[in-house]
């Protein structure tokens, strides 16, 4: 049987798996990667089109590399070139690259041409060669895996450039027992090893992962570094470039991430492949380089979601991380403040070793956090007094604050007093957001208003009156980071205040400029989202306030108390950090909650150990496994529709499953039902299948929260087992069900294994 997503070409005799190819796809070309070369076509022969042209000009993706595309494309259940072409440098699955006059023999030799002229040699490019195509004596078609047509490599570009701008060399600092304790223990593997580095913020762990590298790099083999978003921890990639660097060289470290330009990106990919670089700093995408030569692999905020890729092939690198380390023989490191509770689970269970960090690197204490219980508080614009009374005794001595509010804008809604209208968006089941923009070229002013939509992106004026009673007088309701930078200004005019959040750091390298004016001391307050709560060293930070974070207390999603954790455990953890003494005030109507109960102890092992009980009593992950399967359509009763279908036929062979279980009746006193082999089901059309379905959860499909989005309404299906092997075995059947299913038409649907947001 074809596995989804191959085609089989003929060529000459000179094709290897893991090359590419050029080859005619419909009526266009498109790049394949050639992954097996079977000895019959899966069509007939007179259909089977030669291959356009072998590319040679990189070296075939080796076979470890294959391995991990097949397995991820098993796994998460998408076409293999789904999984091969966007991992690939852009140009080098581009046909177009290697065609026409002004090709030069590709954009690998294009590349090395302009460096050796950089280098002043006089070495010409390598023009790459026009491999075997057409007349070949061979038969049998080689099958190579080509990207959907139409199929876009799923990165979200997000601005930035790769150096960082505070210049300073990072000083050695002489290791802490407990460092040095972790560095022993990871010198001392062998072979493939997953690693657990809890250490609390600001413990050093970066330290540690360099101690590692340093060894590994010395023993020869080369080292991957995952980081969740580069553009959001500038400063960490420079400390780690210019400390590996020192070892390395220049051009033996190499840093990849979607903000990289298509040049950027393959020049990066070729030196990690061709073993000139050494080190390979990189985000999720990172994770799919060919390392010839990989030792070791660290993956640093192990439980940031930005490791999850949402689109496309939705994949996490962490996981794949561990996958590919066992498959290499190689340890790998996961490193965390606050470990997501499978991998924690994964410790305490003993399947991972689990080093700890339990005190910080520089002499300080961790930050004191109080909860302000803000009940019989009166608020001013949201905050509580004693926390403007904190804010203004930083600066008076001197000291940075940060205030911690995850809402974007200028007020989450636009409401009418007189008539209750709010302002909805007109093509999603949500509020418009109030954002005050600046027209362009007037930094600093007049400001004007408008409403935008964060699912959708639409974008209209303010209305100047109440669209439904003509009230002139529309009132923001509560607030966002716009807002409350605007009051803080008011309150503390002699106070230099910063702003980072999505819409301030839009524009490329604006938030490495945000950043490193708060690393020089130039801002007093600075306001801020998520984005500020991540790996960043604030040196001279010693208060953080938290507003608004309730809202995360009562999600639906049973995941939100485990983010909110980690959350507000690394926000607070940027309080403090050079040792001078440090408050955390975290503004709630529910002080007792034992989520914030443990914040205050600065207790992630009891909060773990707490949620992890709640998981096991509700049968929830890391204690069984799951899939969403989501449906897109015009209108949700189509959606809806299709999730029964699907519902219904897994249900089906759920019965006919039953009915061959007593038939085959289990060898005597055996309760356990035996897998069901692939048999004849109900109808003729439905295929049968191999898995255990006693074992399958299917839940009511339902809802999205937000159920239309650009007028596009959506709904989604959970399926659940206590086993992944079952899960996976019925996942494959499934996903070759679902389109031929009655309403498979009307619907968009996807399949997302190990879905981090319910
Ligand atoms: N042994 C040491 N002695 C003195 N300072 C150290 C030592 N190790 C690390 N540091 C410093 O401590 C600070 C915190 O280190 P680092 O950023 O690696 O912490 P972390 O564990 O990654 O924290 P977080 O989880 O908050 O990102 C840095 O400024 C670092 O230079
Ligand atoms: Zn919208």
């Amino acid at each position: 049987m074809p596995l989804p997503g191959l085609f089989d070409y003929r060529a000459g005799g000179e094709v290897r798996p893991g090359q590419r190819v050029i080859v005619p796809f419909g009526r266009r070309e498109l790049v394949g990667v050639v992954v097996e070369r079977p000895s019959m076509p899966a069509i007939a022969e007179e259909q089977v089109r030669d291959v356009a042209q072998v590319l040679d000009d990189v070296p075939p993706l080796p076979e470890d590399w294959l391995r991990l595309a097949a397995f991820a494309a098993d796994y998460y259940q998408r076409p293999l070139g789904e999984v091969m072409l966007p991992a690939l440098p852009g140009p080098l699955r581009r046909p177009a690259a290697y065609r026409g006059k002004r090709a030069g023999g590709g954009p690998v030799a294009r590349l090395d041409a302009r460096a050796a002229r950089a280098a002043g040699g006089k070495r010409k490019g390598r023009p790459g060669k026009a491999g075997a195509s057409g007349d070949g004596d061979v038969v049998a078609g080689d099958r190579a895996a080509a990207g959907a047509p139409g199929g876009a490599a799923g990165m979200t570009a997000t601005a930035g450039p790769a150096v960082p701008g505070d210049g300073l060399v990072p000083a050695r600092p002489a290791l802490s027992a407990a460092q040095q304790a972790a560095v022993d223990a990871l010198a001392a593997l062998q072979g493939f090893r997953p690693v657990l580095l809890h250490g609390v913020t600001g413990s050093g762990k970066t330290e540690v992962y360099l101690h590692a590298a340093e060894r590994v790099l010395a023993a020869g083999r080369q080292v991957m570094l995952l980081v969740p978003e580069i553009n959001l921890t500038p400063q960490l990639e420079g400390v780690l470039r210019r400390r590996l660097e020192a070892v390395a060289g220049v051009r033996g470290v190499a840093v990849l991430h979607s903000g990289l330009a298509d040049g950027e990106r393959l020049e990066a990919w070729l030196r990690a492949v061709r073993g000139e670089a050494r080190v390979l700093i990189g985000t999720r995408l990172a994770l799919f380089t060919p390392l010839p030569e990989l030792g070791l692999i660290v993956v640093d905020e192990e439980h940031d979601p930005s490791y999850k890729q949402q689109e496309g092939l939705r994949y996490s690198a962490r996981d794949l991380a561990i996958w590919r380390a066992r498959d290499r023989g190689v340890p790998v490191v996961l490193g965390s403040a606050t470990p997501s509770l499978e991998s924690w689970h994964h410790a305490t269970a003993g399947r991972y070793l689990l080093l700890s960090l339990p005190e910080r690197a520089q002499a300080g204490q961790l930050p004191a956090i109080r909860l302000l219980d803000t009940r019989p508080l009166r608020l001013e614009q949201g905050l509580a007094p004693p926390l403007l009374a904190a804010v203004e005794a930083r600066l008076q001595r001197g000291e940075q604050s940060l205030i911690f509010l995850n809402r974007r804008g200028y007020a989450p809604v636009l409401h009418c007093d007189a008539c209750g209208w709010v302002s909805g968006c007109r093509r999603c089941s949500a509020y418009m957001v109030l954002h005050r923009a600046v027209r362009p070229g007037l930094a600093g002013g007049p400001y004007r208003h408008e409403l935008r939509c964060h699912h959708c992106g639409w974008q209209e004026r303010v209305p100047a009156a109440c669209p439904d009673c003509g009230n002139q007088d529309l009132q923001p309701m509560g607030r966002g980071t716009q807002r409350l930078e605007e009051y803080l200004a008011q309150r503390f005019p002699q106070a230099r205040i910063a702003r980072i959040d999505a819409d301030s750091t839009r524009l490329k390298g604006s938030a490495q400029k945000l950043f490193a004016q708060v690393h020089a001391g130039e801002v007093d307050i600075l306001v801020g989202t998520q984005m500020v709560a991540k790996g960043h060293d604030f040196q001279n930070l010693t208060f953080v306030g938290v507003l608004n974070a309730d809202a995360m207390l009562f999600s639906h999603d049973f995941r939100a108390p485990e983010r909110l954790f980690a959350q507000l455990m690394q926000v607070a953890g940027r309080a403090g950090r050079s040792g001078s003494a440090s408050e955390v005030f975290v503004q709630t109507g529910y002080p007792e909650q034992p989520l914030y109960q443990a914040l205050v102890r600065h207790d992630y092992v009891g909060f773990a150990r707490y949620a992890l009980d709640e998981r096991a009593a509700a049968g929830l992950p890391p204690f069984a496994y799951q899939a969403l399967l989501t449906a897109e359509a015009g209108e949700l009763a189509q959606a809806l529709g299709f999730l029964a279908q699907a519902r219904e036929a897994a249900e089906a062979w759920a019965a006919a499953g039953d009915a061959a279980a007593v038939a085959a009746q289990p060898e005597a006193g055996s309760t356990r039902r035996a897998a069901v082999a692939p048999m004849v089901s109900a109808g003729a059309a439905q295929p049968a299948i191999a898995a255990d379905m006693s074992r399958i959860t299917l839940y009511d499909p339902v809802p999205l929260r937000v159920v239309r989005v650009a007028n596009v309404e959506r709904a989604q299906l959970l399926a659940e087992s206590d086993s992944r092997p079952a899960l996976q075995a019925f996942l494959r059947s499934w996903t070759a069900l679902l389109p031929t299913l009655p309403g498979a038409s009307r619907v968009r649907w996807q399949l997302e294994v190990d879905p981090l947001e319910i």
